[in-house]
């Protein structure tokens, strides 16, 4: 399934939020959206993900969901918002148990999302014996055991310390390599967009525009740190996002 934006703007009361968004997310390709604080990135996923709605414009679905999806559009948070009573198990079956589903089936899916997030040998574990990183896996298992057309990523890793954000980055790139999922993927840093994102989608500051779409070629797979093209493309989105940035951090300055 496709996602298209079609010229959304929005305005909390006298504040102009978002302005004449439009945008395709094609399936299998990850689309990161960048852009300074404020400039509409959460409220776009929001959008995007059917919790709200914007004043003008639409977001349309197009084509069907994958076979066996339960929830198209599903999101994956940076405060991974695990239940701590739960298992990791237990974590992962409550979206199952949400539609109805249990036993051989449910248990076959956990066990797959388990082994793809690598966290088979943690599956009796309890949150708060985990670590950061792990518990973004086990959010990240939760988000795929549905199986989602979409998965909407708010600042998945920016509650992690840097090393840990890099062996998440590590797992999201082989996961995306064994098996292809769409996902739009808001970040601040643009390490991650770099290696991440197929498409890289940069916001002006409020109301947020679109002001360029980077895409970058090379798998990303193949991508490293270091590597020339990858830094051309950070360097591109650095000189693209500094004079918003500025004039975002001196708005907020002169309040
Ligand atoms: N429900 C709401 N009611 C009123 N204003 C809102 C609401 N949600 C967001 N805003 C305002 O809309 C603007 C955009 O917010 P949003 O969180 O989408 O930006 P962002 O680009 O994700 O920011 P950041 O990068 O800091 O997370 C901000 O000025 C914010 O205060």
């Amino acid at each position: 399934m496709d996602i298209r934006l079609d010229s959304i703007s929005h305005s909390y009361g006298d504040t102009e939020v978002l302005s004449d968004i439009s945008l395709d997310i094609p399936a299998g390709r990850i689309v990161c959206l960048v852009g300074p604080s404020g400039c509409g990135k959460s409220t776009l996923l929001r959008f995007i993900g059917g919790l709200e709605r914007p004043d003008t414009g639409r977001v349309l679905q197009l084509g069907s969901a994958p076979e066996g999806c339960l929830n198209p559009l599903t999101f994956v948070f940076q405060d991974f918002a695990l239940l701590p009573w739960r298992s990791v198990r237990g974590n992962v079956s409550l979206v199952l148990e949400d539609h109805g589903m249990g036993g051989a089936k449910a248990r076959a899916i956990i066990d797959d999302v388990l082994a793809r997030t690598r966290l088979s040998d943690f599956a009796d574990a309890l949150p708060r014996q985990l670590s950061g990183g792990m518990k973004q896996r086990v959010a990240i298992a939760r988000a795929l055991a549905v199986n989602p057309a979409v998965m909407l990523m708010d600042e998945p890793l920016s509650a992690l310390d840097s090393q840990t954000r890099e062996l998440l980055m590590d797992d999201l790139v082989s996961l995306w390599t064994r098996q292809p999922f769409t996902a739009v993927y808001v970040t601040h840093n643009l390490a991650e967009a770099v290696r991440l994102g197929h498409k890289i989608v940069v916001l002006s500051r409020r109301p947020g525009k679109i002001r360029e779409i980077v895409t970058i070629d090379t798998p990303i797979q193949e991508r490293s740190v270091g590597d020339p093209v990858c830094q051309n493309k950070h360097d591109l989105l650095w000189g693209l996002l500094r004079e918003e940035a500025r004039a975002a951090d001196e708005e907020l300055i002169d309040g």
